[in-house]
């Protein structure tokens, strides 16, 4: 009598033993013992409200205009359903997935979110961690209220990329800076954000007049205010160090950073120049820009609408997956966020034709509600749900030989 486990011996079993998450939880139970966060992936929003101010609340909540975009993206899942094949002989499915030629455990990573202080004191530092407990990359956000080098040290052996929000001043200097301290820090692929050249209109941040950069705090300008070409500038400029007037040269970073102009096709050369690993464009959302980037030479694309957060009256970045797969799907890698709220929602985007899945808001409502160990509790119980839905569905690996578009019927024709 062979054990389950002795079926899988054409490979390594993966980290995500059966039951290993939802086993803890009911063997606790029998002690007596409740979990400290609920399992609704629905619920971690409200739980997080309960916990933050209005305005940290509001901003991360928060999505640009009258919310159709952020809406019609969480909806575009509903749009199709899961459908399973029966008397499958699989195991535990096999999540792990080659991408850039690394090989990650699961199918997802933590999506570049900034200004992670307003959510917990620990901010990214807890995230980091939680990512390198989990096995699950790092997106580090140049809006980060932690240094690269800080994110590093608590992402230990970690696996981390750097997003990179891009500064257009004349030499490039601080660019090139960025990308060295990452590159050395252990940073392995740079994503390029391309649709936040400056913040949307959200009334939430509006209504509260609150914008997480321009603080005396200074939350989200760590990055500039610990770069030594951003220091050398502001002082040759202003004839004083950054400390002695804290507030302009924030509110310059953020000039800097989000200069309200965008780059064009013609400069993603600089950064091949300066970057010697795979460069990722984040933000696109046509088959017309997904061609481009092939021609420009990157090696991924992040299909993503920035969770409708910038462009109001949107179309769902779930429903522009599907032609840009089958236009640029073998040329470059395919990466997929806005609105993954819960495992069957990762099941869909990966049957759409993404390789992985950039895990957003969800984490930093675990983030607001218990710090690196509401970061780990989101992570666990995405992939734990993740898992089951997988295995319950009969669809033995995340390779599209078994999860593609065989797996799902539209439920609104
Ligand atoms: C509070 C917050 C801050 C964000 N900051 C960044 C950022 O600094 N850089 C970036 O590329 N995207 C940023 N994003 C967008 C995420 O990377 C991701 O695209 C988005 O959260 C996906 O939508 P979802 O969370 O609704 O699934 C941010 C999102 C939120 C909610
Ligand atoms: O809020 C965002 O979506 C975002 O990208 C950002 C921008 C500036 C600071 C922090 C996050």
């Amino acid at each position: 009598m062979t054990s389950p486990q002795d079926t899988r011996s054409d490979k390594p079993i993966p980290k995500l033993t059966p039951f290993t998450y939802e086993n803890e939880v009911y063997q606790a139970g029998r002690k007596g013992q409740k979990p400290a966060i609920t399992f609704n992936c629905r619920d971690w929003e409200a739980l997080a409200k309960e916990r933050l101010s209005a305005d940290s609340y509001g901003y991360v909540w928060g999505s640009a205009g009258t919310r159709d975009t952020d809406d019609n993206n969480k909806k575009a899942f509903q749009k199709w359903g899961i459908v399973p094949s029966r008397l499958v002989k699989s195991d535990f499915p096999d999540l792990r997935t080659k991408i850039f030629g690394e090989t990650y455990d699961y199918p997802i990573a933590m999506a570049p979110v900034g200004v992670q202080r307003i959510f917990h004191p620990d901010g990214e530092t807890a995230s980091a961690k939680a990512a390198e407990k989990e096995n699950v990359p790092y997106i580090l956000s140049t809006a980060s209220a932690t240094s690269i080098e800080d994110v590093a040290k608590a992402n230990g052996n970690g696996s981390r990329w750097y997003q990179l929000y891009w500064p257009l001043n004349e030499n490039n200097d601080i660019t090139v800076s960025l990308l060295s301290r990452a590159k050395a820090a252990g940073y392995k692929v740079l994503v390029v954000t391309l649709d936040t050249y400056i913040l949307g209109w959200r009334p939430s941040d509006l209504n509260n007049a609150y914008n997480p950069f321009i603080r005396p705090d200074d939350i989200g300008v760590a990055l500039g205010f610990t770069d030594p070409v951003y220091r050398r500038k502001f002082e040759k400029e202003h004839g004083k160090p950054i400390e002695e007037d804290l507030e302009t040269a924030a509110t310059e970073w953020a000039h800097t950073v989000f200069p309200g102009v965008s780059h064009g096709w013609e400069d993603i050369k600089f950064l091949q120049e300066h970057w010697n690993g795979p460069i990722v464009l984040k933000g696109i959302q046509t088959v017309a820009d997904a061609k481009k980037a092939v021609e420009h030479g990157v090696q991924g694309i992040v299909v993503s609408n920035h969770g409708g957060r910038q462009q109001d009256g949107g179309i769902a970045s779930l429903d522009m997956l599907p032609e840009i797969v089958d236009a640029v799907g073998n040329d470059l890698e395919i990466i997929f966020d806005s609105g993954v709220r819960c495992g069957a929602d990762i099941v869909k985007a990966l049957a759409l034709g993404a390789k992985m899945v950039l895990i957003g808001r969800p984490y930093i409502y675990g983030l607001a509600i218990q710090g690196e160990a509401g970061v780990r509790h989101v992570l666990k119980s995405l992939l734990g749900d993740f898992n089951l839905t997988l295995h319950l569905s009969g669809i033995s690996s995340v390779s599209p030989k078994h999860l593609n578009r065989s797996v799902l019927r539209r439920t609104d024709q």
